[in-house]
């Protein structure tokens, strides 16, 4: 069989996988990357970037929704046939785009899952490939639900392509990927029921601002079950029927699709990593702060499947980064734990960076909690927007922003003006000083960093 060296062998190709190769390649190290899907990795083909094209149609409609009988007189009727092509225009250029652009780098591509069999070598495509670096960078998968009839639950890439908005859909599990995209089905005039293992969505999120989210949500029609465990899925003549239990009762619900929105657990099962004694849990392959192996210094991991990260695109980028200037200069970056603002995409949209409320009270002595609802302000009755709200946590003895909670159709923009307040310690007082455009949401975080008189 035959066998290729390389300085730096890289599994996967999203943008972990491929921050990393391109910083060895500039370096003169001889690179070669695999991947064993179409390459451009989940951001640009199956998440982020395709999601945001069709998101933009649901808030479209639910914001004409929220101007009827104000000057709408008919909410828009979108052509999802025409919707998908305007998405595909995005997503299908990427893999050869990235092809070509990571062969010119003069990058091997392999398009097969390497297995691992011994520590320095993988099995792929017939050949035996040894190297001096491994970077493991390979994302997450859906979690599989082990359930019965499990084979006919769909994912997030399913939803991304659907030809038609189905009449009905339910959605197992309520995190990030659930409730944005039974929020877009919803828009788009499904009928979506979402089941839900604990007893709210979204746990990360500050639960004031959660409780708003889910009454608009229901408000559009969407029904929330908590404390639910799905046990059975069956294919009906039309439908698909979910079995579930709830406080210790069974119930069935039947929906044109059920998606399992169930989170996702990191993909290292096909790369045999347990053949190289390399360290792996649930949270992935466990690296050290130079996104190293905890169990070899050969081999790096960056990315969602690596055991430092939030599962976001900008952490994902750093990491793959870091590992990469680390193979070239030997470890001299660490990955700092950044601060990382996270968005949902609904409409409103729910936003955070920093500190939880009751993180902050157990970090500080004494914190000051700006809390609100700020429906009645202009920027929301504008729009007509029900709901509108805030919580930004102060640290009294700084006077300096710690955690930062927004719900609103703008959070996804006035969260990183939070984000850059918090990173440069900015005081409330400098930060009321500043002098932003009006009217703009912007602006509206200086009142809500008002005292009370
Ligand atoms: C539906 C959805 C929406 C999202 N929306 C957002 C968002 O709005 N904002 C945000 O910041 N993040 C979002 N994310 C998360 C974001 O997409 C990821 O954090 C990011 O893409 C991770 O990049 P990565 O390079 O670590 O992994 P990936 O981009 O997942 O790349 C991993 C690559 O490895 C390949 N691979 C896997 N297993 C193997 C194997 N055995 N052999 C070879 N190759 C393999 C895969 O095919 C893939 O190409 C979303 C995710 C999903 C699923
Ligand atoms: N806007 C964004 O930035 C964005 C969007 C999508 C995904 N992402 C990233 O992808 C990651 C994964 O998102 P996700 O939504 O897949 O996972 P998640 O972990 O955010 O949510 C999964 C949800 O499913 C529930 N659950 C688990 N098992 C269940 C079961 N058997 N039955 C019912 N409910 C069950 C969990 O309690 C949880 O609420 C996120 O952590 C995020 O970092 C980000």
């Amino acid at each position: 069989m035959e066998t290729i060296h390389y300085d730096v062998f890289v599994i996967g190709s999203g943008i972990a996988g491929q921050t990393a190769a391109k910083a060895c390649t500039k370096k003169g190290l001889k690179v070669a990357i695999a991947d064993n899907r179409i390459y451009g990795g989940t951001c640009a083909i199956r998440g982020c970037d395709p999601k945001k094209v069709l998101m933009q149609f649901a808030d479209l409609m639910q914001k004409s929704s929220q101007l009827k009988d104000l000057g709408v007189t008919e909410v828009p009727k979108i052509d999802w046939k025409t919707v998908q092509k305007f998405k595909t225009s995005f997503t299908q250029p990427v893999p050869l785009a990235t092809e070509e652009d990571l062969s010119q780098l003069g990058i091997d591509l392999y398009h097969q899952s390497p297995k691992f069999i011994s520590k320095n070598e993988v099995l792929v495509e017939g050949k035996t490939i040894t190297a001096d670096k491994f970077v493991i960078a390979t994302g997450l998968i859906p979690r599989p639900l082990n359930i019965q009839g499990s084979n006919l639950l769909k994912t997030s890439d399913a939803l991304l392509n659907m030809k038609n908005i189905p009449n009905s859909a339910v959605f197992i599990g309520s995190g990030y990927v659930g409730m944005e995209f039974s929020y877009m089905l919803a828009a788009m005039g499904c009928k979506v029921t979402l089941i839900e293992l604990s007893d709210q969505p979204l746990a990360p999120f500050d639960t004031f601002l959660v409780d708003k989210l889910v009454k608009v949500l229901e408000k559009m029609g969407i029904t929330f079950i908590f404390k639910a465990k799905p046990l059975a899925i069956e294919k009906l003549k039309k439908n698909v029927k979910l079995t579930y239990e709830k406080d210790g009762e069974e119930f069935t619900l039947k929906a044109r699709k059920i998606f399992n929105t169930s989170g996702r657990v990191p993909a290292i099962e096909k790369l045999n990593v347990e053949q190289a004694d390399i360290d792996a849990d649930a949270t992935g392959i466990v690296v050290n702060d130079y996104m190293q192996s905890t169990s070899h210094s050969h081999v790096y991991a960056c990315g969602d499947v690596s055991s430092k990260s939030l599962p976001l695109t900008p952490l994902s980028g750093l990491q793959g980064y870091i590992a990469g200037h680390n193979i070239v200069n030997g470890n001299t970056k660490t990955f700092e734990d950044p601060l990382v603002p996270s968005i949902v995409f609904t409409h409103p949209q729910l936003a955070m960076v920093g500190y939880s409320e009751a993180e902050a009270k157990s970090r500080y002595k004494n914190i000051k909690v700006y809390k609100g609802d700020a429906s009645k302000w202009y920027n929301a009755k504008k729009e007509n927007a029900e709901v509108y709200a805030y919580k930004i946590l102060v640290n009294e003895r700084t006077n300096t922003i710690v955690g930062a909670h927004l719900l609103s159709n703008q959070a996804n923009e006035t969260i990183n003006i939070l984000t850059m307040a918090i990173n440069t310690q900015m005081t409330v007082t400098e930060f009321k000083k500043q002098i932003f455009t009006y009217p703009s949401y912007s602006n509206d975080l200086k009142s809500m960093l008002k005292d009370k008189d």
